[in-house]
């Protein structure tokens, strides 16, 4: 069975989500050595990257109110210039990747996706696949999308993927395993300490320390993450939190060794 890993690189992480438009190239970097690093050691794996939109698209999806619809031209300007916000963040992180000789091909998801009042109602995922099949690094981000009732909205990285986790566990020939890497170590309990592990069995005792980013964002931050994980945890995909400030956390977490963060599982696939 092929491995197929799909790795968000936080905007947390990426980009300083308290300073507006802010990227983190240094950070970018860092991370894009360690995939490189990843593929050397497993060339066979498979990976999709998605970014989330830190301190660019959040800030125009919150100042234009995308989220909850486009219904006049105000709103449709918004909606493209939340749209550019996202692309630009994309372009830089495309580019550390194509310095590093990694095979990247950005796919805004604007073009794959439909919604019906924010909820997802039609994916193409075909380019995805095509492109994993022809050998490149497919690259995804939150992004606007068009809604048949309120006319557009956002989706974010997290459920993309965790989209494109189904769609691809659903085929039967990849093992599929997602990371998410942010600038936190993890998901932290009421007294910040990292949880190890959120199951089914334990996440009613564990949700009340688990809230919303602090920082501008319109896609609900660690809980929304957390909720759309534990959803396909029934799946057997197993999900990760991790910190993506420690050096070769990445790599230990998409190699399956030990690694700082919270894994989010099922329980009953061990
Ligand atoms: N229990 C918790 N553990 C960790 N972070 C938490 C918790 N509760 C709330 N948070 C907040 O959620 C934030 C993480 O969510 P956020 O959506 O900002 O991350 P991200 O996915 O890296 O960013 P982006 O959506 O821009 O990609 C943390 O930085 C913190 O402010
Ligand atoms: C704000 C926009 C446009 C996308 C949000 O995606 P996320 O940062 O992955 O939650």
């Amino acid at each position: 069975m092929l491995e197929l890993v799909l790795v968000k690189l936080g905007g947390s992480l990426i980009t300083d989500k308290n300073q507006p438009y802010t990227a983190r190239l240094e950070t970018m970097q860092k991370l894009v050595t360690e995939i490189s690093l990843i593929k050397q050691q497993n060339p066979s794996l498979k990976m999709i990257i998605g970014n989330g939109a830190g301190s660019f698209g959040h800030q125009s999806a919150h100042k234009y109110n995308t989220i909850n619809g486009v219904f006049c031209d105000a709103d449709k300007l918004g909606f493209c210039l939340v749209h550019q916000d996202v692309l630009d963040l994309n372009r830089l992180l495309a580019n550390c990747f194509l310095e590093a000789g990694l095979p990247v091909v950005s796919l805004p998801p604007l073009t794959m996706v439909v919604t019906q009042n924010k909820k997802l109602v039609k994916t193409d995922f075909s380019v995805i696949e095509n492109s994993l099949k022809a050998g490149f690094i497919p690259s995804i981000f939150g992004d606007v999308v068009l809604d048949q009732v309120i006319g557009g909205t956002i989706i974010s990285t997290d459920s993309l993927l965790v989209e494109l986790a189904k769609y691809f566990h659903i085929q039967g020939n990849y093992q599929v395993k997602l990371i998410n890497v942010g600038n936190y170590r993890g998901v932290y309990d009421q007294n910040g300490q990292v949880i190890p592990e959120i199951t089914p069995a334990n996440y009613a005792q564990i949700k009340a320390a688990i809230g919303k980013s602090e920082s501008i964002d319109v896609t609900g931050g660690m809980i929304q993450k957390v909720e759309e994980f534990l959803a396909i945890s029934d799946w057997g995909i197993d999900c990760w939190i991790i910190d993506g400030n420690i050096p070769g956390n990445l790599v230990e977490a998409v190699l399956g060794q030990a690694t700082v963060g919270t894994v989010i599982r099922s329980g009953e696939y061990r």
